[in-house]
């Protein structure tokens, strides 16, 4: 079977996107990991799945799933460019389109100035809806990590994330706390480990070790997760700069109650097929 493809990419975190609206597509976990290999297949950090709608009053449904072939329920930087190949493939005329994941609707917008403006919906701190193995919720943890206790905030953005504070992102042990953390028993979906430097309460510098795709360029939903993680914590001030090694985002959030927005670019890189 031929499968065919949009590469995409924003701020360096690459997807292939399929359109499985226009006519289904269904990809198991092997063929996904098959295709998302640098070498052997095609590469991606994350393959969305266009499709038609479960649910009344929303434009598409929003599928994710990673590098090694796990459905997931988020994803920032694809949800710039879903709807960007939305409107390219002309499945809508809508500017603005209300999107079907699989936790809640968010609502991404094309914007006049060539950006992605989206409401990624409110931000959860309660242990169970991360999940994460706690009490109660706190603005931080301990985390017995390797032979050290770091100190963590959780923040699920329908996605879990785990954020700890660094001193500097280029120096920071990414490649070998990332994955220890990302596995760690406390999670028990895993958890996408972010790591924060503070530059000002405007600014920050991010790395994410991610769930199931190990560091990416960027990671959307991450930016989101430490930023409010950050602002709750009192270290950082609405809207925040977040600086990642492919590029810069705008996370923007009020507070408890209130949506998380991202601003961002949403970029196409070819157009492909390949046999499956
Ligand atoms: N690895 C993430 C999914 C992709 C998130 C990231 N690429 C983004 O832009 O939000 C997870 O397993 O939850």
């Amino acid at each position: 079977m031929k499968l065919t493809f949009t590469k995409m990419q924003g701020i360096g975190n690459d997807f292939i996107v399929i359109d499985g609206y226009s006519s289904p597509v269904n990809l198991d976990a092997a063929t996904i990991c098959r295709l998302a290999d640098r070498h052997f297949g095609v590469g991606f950090d994350q393959l969305l799945l266009v499709e038609k709608p479960t649910v009344e009053g929303v434009d598409f449904r929003y599928r994710i799933f990673n590098a090694d072939g796990g459905e997931v329920e988020q994803c920032g930087n694809g949800a710039r460019c879903f709807v960007r190949f939305v409107h390219d493939k002309a499945l809508t005329n809508q500017r603005e389109i209300r999107v079907e994941t699989a936790r809640g609707v968010i609502f991404p917008k094309l914007e006049d100035n060539g950006l992605v403006t989206v409401n990624m919906g409110e931000p959860r701190f309660q242990p169970a809806e991360v999940p994460f193995v706690a009490d109660q919720d706190e603005l931080v943890y301990p985390l017995q990590v390797a032979n050290q206790t770091l100190e963590i905030s959780t923040v699920s953005m329908g996605n879990p994330h785990a954020v700890t504070l660094v001193s500097d992102v280029d120096t920071a042990p990414v490649e070998n706390l990332g994955p220890l953390i990302e596995h760690h028993v406390r999670f028990p979906q895993r958890v996408n480990a972010g790591f924060m430097q503070v530059v000002d309460a405007h600014h920050i510098r991010l790395r994410v070790y991610e769930r199931g795709s190990g560091e990416t360029l960027a990671c959307g939903t991450g930016a989101c997760a430490a930023v409010v993680s950050g602002i709750r914590r009192g270290l950082l001030q609405s809207p925040v700069k977040v600086t990642t090694r492919g590029g810069e985002l705008t996370i923007a959030w009020d507070g408890a109650q209130q949506p998380v927005w991202m601003t961002g670019p949403a970029e196409t890189v070819f157009e492909g097929s390949i046999e499956i």
